[in-house]
């Protein structure tokens, strides 16, 4: 079974294609990461395989279903999204922002019962963010907020949930704890991961399957030894990068050495 079916997707913005005919698909329980340089476009990946962008052709499946046939609140409670930089200008309390996770299951004027606050209560408790709960978003560290927006698309409890570099603001305990919450979702309860990284030894660590994207165009996907390669590295990045395996981690791993130009 597949939590997402994509089949020769393009999309553009304007005249030029962004992304050039896309064929991949995530199983579901699986971990996958999206790496590739900036403005290779997987942010505006993602964006389509949320729903927020239409391409220009192509098909998509999500859980076997046509994407264009969700209705968006019944997307929104099988796949939680977590968007690059999250601006909220507004004075909401992390409690409040954590809580519009569970409007998916509301209807209008339908007040929050108990299940939705053990739910927020419980994904606040996972993302080590319950001590901040009664604070204004407007009044906490990006990496804090980064956290809260998680913990928000954790409350409508998806079966996947895709996010735009989770770790980027993050210090590398921060960075570290929301990979394992992540991994701990994905072998606990079977969540669906997929999530666009820049660091290659971390996608390595902790990712069943990797996709490599270079200008719009997917160069590998699998598992992390086929996809980290010294010749894909090149042909991606334009980078020599020394390979090998971390004797700690026992994950590929890339030492970068020149660029070539
Ligand atoms: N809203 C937009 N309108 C027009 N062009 C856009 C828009 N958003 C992104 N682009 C362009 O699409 C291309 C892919 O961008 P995208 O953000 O998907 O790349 P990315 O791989 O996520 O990059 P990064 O690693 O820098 O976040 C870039 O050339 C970018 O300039």
């Amino acid at each position: 079974m597949y939590s997402i079916e994509v089949k020769n997707l393009e999309f553009g913005y304007r005249e030029s294609l962004i992304l050039k005919g896309l064929t991949f698909s995530v199983k579901k329980g699986e971990f996958v990461s999206i790496i590739g340089p900036n403005g290779s476009g997987k942010s505006t990946l993602l964006k389509i395989l949320n729903n927020l962008y239409r391409p220009n052709d192509g098909n998509i499946l999500i859980n076997g279903k046509v994407i264009e046939d969700y209705k968006r609140k019944d997307l929104a409670k099988i796949m939680g999204f977590v968007p690059q930089d999250t601006i909220i200008d507004y004075e909401f309390t992390v409690e409040d922002i954590v809580m519009m996770g569970r409007n998916p299951y509301k209807g209008p004027f339908q007040k929050e019962n108990r299940e939705d606050y053990k739910i927020v209560d419980d994904v606040m408790n996972m993302t080590n963010i319950f001590k901040l709960k009664d604070r204004l978003i407007t009044e906490i560290s990006g990496g804090e907020r980064q956290r809260v927006i998680i913990a928000k698309a954790l409350a409508q409890n998806p079966s996947i949930i895709l996010l735009d570099e989770p770790t980027s603001h993050l210090d590398i305990n921060h960075q570290i704890d929301v990979l394992n919450l992540l991994k701990k979702l994905n072998s606990e309860r079977g969540t669906t991961i997929i999530l666009i990284i820049h660091d290659i030894n971390l996608a390595a660590r902790y990712s069943d399957d990797i996709i490599l994207l270079n200008e719009g165009e997917i160069i590998e996907s699998g598992n992390p030894e086929d996809v980290i390669t010294a010749k894909n590295i090149e042909k991606a990045y334009n980078l020599n990068a020394a390979i090998e395996i971390n004797k700690y981690t026992n994950t590929v791993s890339i030492t970068p050495l020149k660029l070539i130009r």
